[in-house]
């Protein structure tokens, strides 16, 4: 591996989807200041995570990777965080409660704070300003102002992703995960719901299981606690250079921002600064493909990024659109396991999928969410490959964002709760549902594999 290229270098390959700051000087300030913060998370942890995306790759564990598309600096409060968490903790319960593998935690938090954009501007009624590109690069309000590409609100992607990251580690290793209070983690509006019932149901079976185990004397303190990782786009490249590390065991740079990092479908060209960046560190990188995406893409994607063929190293996280991906993945996977590359192969069923209601909002039906997991499905179990996860935009609270599901959100609804800045969520209940339905095709893909 060469060395670290330098931001210079980056910038010199005409990065996409990057901010126009006014004033270089003032980067170039906020960089320094990064660079003396401390790291959020550790090289072994990364390393870690690795290890178990190893395991994802090697059909031995499934990934739940999910958040907010977009984090903000007002959403850091205590419960906002812990209801992602809840609803992460209990789709991952309902997968490996059904389908008896490992499931590997990986939120989009503490991090996930810039946004790739299809248009640099907005307009409303007669007024252009710069889109909306993360809290990391402006802020939302309709203004002159507030569009303005701030270099400042880096350092508040590192407070806002430290004290997120704080407060996780807190809940996932002192009690609040506790599966014996896994019931509790269920709120009030899901209760009531099918999935929620379905939850309870499910929960209560658990634990009776786990005082059995107990009144059996059988220690159980991996019961008591989760691992639970944190990742997001690497989008900026100021915050990410920053950020990326020499580590002191091995002296290879890690970026430190996050433990896994991934590269969106806009700036996954193979000559780009983001692949250039990503290639360099050692943290398990993920990597998007859309319907455009070849096989041969694939394939060379994953050799410039992995060329050592590193298990854990490298996670597909396609996105091909519910109607598409039938046609679409088989050729991708087909190629790249032929190749001998061990990949997690994971399910983005939320951007392929998005599209602008008739009354004006950008939502997702849960129906296509369903639909392209469904074809995810089919293509492993076809091909005889493993269907290694989710990657889910979902909240924990009760939003109307996206349409559909068991409470039959229509439209008409999207108005009365649509709080994301950027791309649809679903909201808990949306997302335990979706958990019940994943678990029941792992249950099958398990079993034909076995
Ligand atoms: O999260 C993903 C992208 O930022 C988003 O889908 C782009 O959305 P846009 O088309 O509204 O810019
Ligand atoms: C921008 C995103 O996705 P993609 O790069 O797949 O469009 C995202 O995950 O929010
Ligand atoms: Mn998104």
């Amino acid at each position: 591996m060469s060395e670290l290229p330098t931001l210079k270098d980056l910038h010199a390959l005409k990065p996409l989807q990057q901010p126009t700051y006014a004033d270089a000087d003032e980067v170039a300030d906020v960089v320094r200041q990064l660079r003396r913060l401390p790291p959020l998370v550790f090289a072994g942890e990364c390393d870690e995570l690795r290890d178990k995306l190893a395991e994802v790759s090697a059909g031995h564990a499934f990934l739940l990777q999910g958040g907010d598309c977009a984090e903000t600096f007002a959403g850091v409060t205590a419960s906002n965080i812990q209801n992602k968490l809840r609803t992460l903790l209990s789709m991952a319960i309902v997968l490996t409660y059904a389908a008896q593998v490992p499931v590997v935690k990986v939120g989009r938090m503490a991090g996930q704070y810039t946004k790739p954009r299809s248009s640099d501007t907005e307009t409303r009624g007669d007024v252009t300003l710069p889109a909306y590109r993360g809290d990391a690069v402006n802020g939302f309000d309709f203004t002159e102002q507030a569009r303005r590409h701030d270099p400042q609100r880096l350092l508040g992607v590192y407070n806002a992703s430290s004290a997120t990251l704080n407060l996780v580690r807190a809940f996932v290793k002192g009690g609040f995960a506790d599966m014996r209070t896994m019931h509790s983690w269920n709120s009030a509006f899901v209760r009531n719901s099918p999935a929620g019932v379905r939850y309870e149901q499910l929960t209560a079976e658990i634990e009776r299981a786990l005082a059995f185990i107990e009144a059996c004397g059988i220690e159980s303190e991996q019961t008591r606690t989760v691992d639970f990782y944190s990742s997001h786009e690497g989008l900026s490249l100021e915050y990410e250079h920053a950020m990326t590390r020499i580590d002191s065991r091995t002296h290879r740079p890690y970026n430190t921002s996050g433990h896994l990092i991934w590269i969106g479908e806009r700036t996954r060209q193979l000559d780009g600064a983001h692949v250039e960046l990503m290639r360099h560190v050692s943290n398990p990188v993920g990597i998007k493909l859309g319907p455009t995406t070849t096989a041969d893409t694939a394939l060379e994607l994953a050799d410039r990024i992995d060329p050592a063929n590193q298990p854990g190293r490298i996670t597909f996280i396609t996105r091909m659109g519910a109607g598409k991906i039938r046609d679409l993945l088989p050729d991708v996977v087909e190629k790249v396991t032929a190749s001998g590359r061990q990949v997690a192969w994971v399910c983005d069923p939320m951007h392929g999928n998005t599209f602008e209601s008739a009354n004006g909002f950008k939502t997702r039906a849960f129906s296509d969410v369903i639909d392209e997991v469904n074809g995810f499905f089919d293509v492993h179990d076809e091909l005889g490959t493993w269907p290694g996860g989710m990657h889910i935009e979902l909240t924990g609270d009760d939003v109307t964002e996206c349409v559909g599901g068991a409470q039959e959100l229509a439209e008409a609804d999207l108005s009365s709760r649509y709080e994301t800045l950027c791309d649809p969520r679903l909201n808990r209940n949306q997302s335990l549902e979706l958990a019940f339905q994943v678990a029941e095709r792992l249950v099958q893909s398990r079993n034909s594999r076995s």
